[in-house]
């Protein structure tokens, strides 16, 4: 069983190092020459996942040849990024997409992208409440494995699933995306209300009515309620919106606490995907009539369209309406 891992940030680095732990030949690939050579010359990632030490057998490359031996690829690039990474893959072989967001110019989903990049290859999803320094330490997990393809989601659950990582069976792949893509923008909400001290009871109200907005949106696309109800949407959500472990979260907090989007956003090397999820799903609701206060809200912020205090005042100020 050889896997690939297409991005060596956090995530793919915890994931190369979960599957690894069972005798799975992992070959890791990352963007940056110091990353491959510190991951096979002192089984670390000090850029992405300092002070883990990593299982030797986990390999990285930075040349994606290595992977045409490959018989499962996990992608975890950065949402904007899917497109160009998949579409340089050995085509037929079956793809994990962890990614969390929704492309840029298109409004698709990571499914429909890497769909379009690699027509001939299965797809399913791996989402759900994942903070990577958690997984890679070997805490208990559990995650949406999404597939449409019943006997090869099964092989795949088997396949990833370790004693302290439980990934559940779903078939709702635009469920499990949509769910992961918006909450990073409503943990960036969260982070706004921790930031300009705004308490714990509006915190519960984002997550909540951020939740219907998430419904609302993915009942819209196809997705089915009781898949943005489990792991990988209302699960995600409330990891996210509650620790400055997220970088969604973290970014929030430094917008509530008055800091411009630019310098928070400026020359940052990990990814808060929520700052570019935002405006694309705005433009995705807008298209599909689904209001979404908190992510206009967020939007606005993000562009510096207006000031912290009237961007509250006016969700606050919305019309009265039934729950
Ligand atoms: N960190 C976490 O706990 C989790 C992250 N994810 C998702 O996984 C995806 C990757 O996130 P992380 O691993 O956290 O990233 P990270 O923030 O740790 O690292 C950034 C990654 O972006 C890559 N990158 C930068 N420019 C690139 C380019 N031009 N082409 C391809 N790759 C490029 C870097 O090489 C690096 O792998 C995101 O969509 C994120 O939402 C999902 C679950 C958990
Ligand atoms: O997706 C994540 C946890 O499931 C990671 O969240 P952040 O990207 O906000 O750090």
């Amino acid at each position: 069983m050889k896997a690939g891992v297409i991005g060596a940030g956090a995530w793919g680095t915890a994931l190369a190092q979960t599957l690894s732990s069972q005798g799975e030949d992992v070959c890791l690939w990352a963007l940056e020459p110091e990353v491959v050579e510190a991951v096979n010359r002192d089984h670390l990632n000090p850029l992405y996942l300092p002070g883990i030490p990593l299982n030797s057998s986990v390999r990285a490359t930075g040349d994606m040849a290595d992977m045409a031996d490959r018989d499962l690829l996990l992608i975890v690039s950065p949402a904007q990024h899917l497109r160009g990474v998949v579409a340089g893959l050995p085509a037929g072989v079956p793809l994990i997409l962890c990614s969390k967001g929704i492309e840029a110019g298109t409004t698709l989903l990571m499914s429909e992208v890497a769909q379009q990049a690699q027509p001939g290859s299965p797809i399913a999803v791996l989402s759900g409440p994942t903070f990577a320094h958690e997984v890679a330490k070997g805490l208990p997990t559990a995650i949406t494995l999404a597939c449409g393809d019943a006997e090869l989601g099964s092989r795949i659950a088997a396949r990833i699933a370790r004693p302290a990582f439980r990934p559940y069976l779903s078939d709702d792949i635009v469920g499990a995306e949509i769910g992961g893509a918006v909450k990073n923008v409503l943990a960036i909400a969260c982070g706004v209300a921790e930031g300009a001290g705004l308490g714990l009871n509006a915190r519960a109200s984002l997550i909540s009515r951020g939740f219907a907005e998430m419904t609302r949106f993915g009942l819209a696309r196809g997705a089915r309620a009781e898949t943005l109800s489990g792991l990988s949407g209302l699960g995600d959500l409330v990891l996210t919106c509650s620790s400055t472990n997220s970088r969604n979260f973290s970014l929030g907090k430094g917008l509530g606490e008055g800091r411009p989007a630019s310098e928070l956003l400026a020359n940052r090397r990990t990814v808060a995907e929520g700052a570019f999820t935002a405006p694309v799903l705005r433009e995705a609701a807008r298209a599909a009539m689904v209001e979404m206060p908190v992510v206009e809200a967020v939007c606005a912020l993000l562009e510096d369209a207006a000031p912290l205090g009237q961007v509250i005042d006016a969700l606050l100020a919305r019309p009265l309406r039934p729950e």
